[in-house]
């Protein structure tokens, strides 16, 4: 369980964000939810600690981090697996090296349990035997998959999922949203998905922290949020409805053209 408490973070005198406090649940997918610019990423960097808030704390399973002892704070980073926006693998590495890289970083393996753990991750999200291949090789779904593994290989306690679907069609989108899910349950992991996507709000959200201008407007899960009774969120899914209803409208254009 990761909590915040009453975190702020101005830039340049810019307020990005006003007081959030909230409850991350162990085995449950966390989504932060939000427009652009409302201070998601930022409060996901104020978590993981690569953005240190001017007020406020965060406490991982009861341990506190913010402006804890180094030590203390790195045994909690080695606990941390990040899926980043875009993937983020490395380009001039294959696969297995994209996924053995955090094992080599953070553990003392030998060679063959570090391609054991490999193997089992790559496995898990669908991509056995694909070691070999280079990441511009991979469509977009394979790399976020690759990602994925690449982020629990070192047995993470925590997830942290940047937009991951962003970038990917709709039916891959779900696939990686339900990816995200299962391995949640399935290693009772605590995760935090930073989104604007009201598909992944419907298919994987069991709490939702709805962000707006730095501060937390709406808590709730997947079942509740269609009666909310908060404006600026009713806006916000209406806004997402209409995206969608005009995606919809194109691409069946675009069909009468091909026809
Ligand atoms: N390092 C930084 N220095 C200055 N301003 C920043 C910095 N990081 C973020 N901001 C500002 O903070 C605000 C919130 O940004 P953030 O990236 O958290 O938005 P977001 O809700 O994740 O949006 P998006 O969905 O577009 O990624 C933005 O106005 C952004 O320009």
């Amino acid at each position: 369980m990761i909590e915040i408490h009453n975190i702020h973070k101005s830039f340049n005198g810019k307020k990005v964000l006003d007081g959030v406090s909230g409850v991350f649940q162990t085995g449950k997918t966390n989504l932060l939810l939000g427009a652009s610019g409302t201070g998601k990423s930022v409060l996901l960097k104020c978590i993981v600690g690569l953005i240190k808030p001017d007020i406020g704390s965060v406490t991982f399973d009861g341990t506190y981090f913010t402006n804890n002892k180094l030590d203390i704070k790195q045994e909690i980073r080695r606990k941390i697996g990040m899926l980043f926006q875009g993937s983020a693998l490395f380009d001039s590495m294959t696969v297995e090296e994209n996924v053995a890289f955090p094992l080599k970083m953070l553990y003392d393996m030998d060679k063959d349990e570090r391609l054991d753990r490999v193997n089992f991750c790559l496995q898990r999200v669908g991509l056995e035997g694909t070691n070999k291949k280079m990441p511009a090789e991979l469509s977009g779904g394979m790399k976020k998959r690759v990602g994925i593994a690449r982020a629990i290989a070192p047995k993470c306690t925590y997830l942290f999922c940047d937009e991951p679907n962003s970038g990917l069609d709709p039916l891959t989108a779900l696939k990686i949203d339900r990816l995200i899910k299962e391995i949640t349950e399935e290693y009772n992991i605590t995760t935090i998905v930073v989104t604007h996507d009201m598909n992944s709000v419907i298919e994987i959200g069991d709490n939702i922290m709805f962000l707006y201008e730095g501060k937390k407007l709406w808590e709730g899960t997947s079942d509740n949020i269609l009666d909310s009774d908060v404006p600026e969120l009713n806006e916000f899914i209406f806004a997402n409805r209409l995206m969608r209803d005009a995606k919809k409208v194109e691409e069946e254009e675009e069909r009468n053209r091909a026809d």
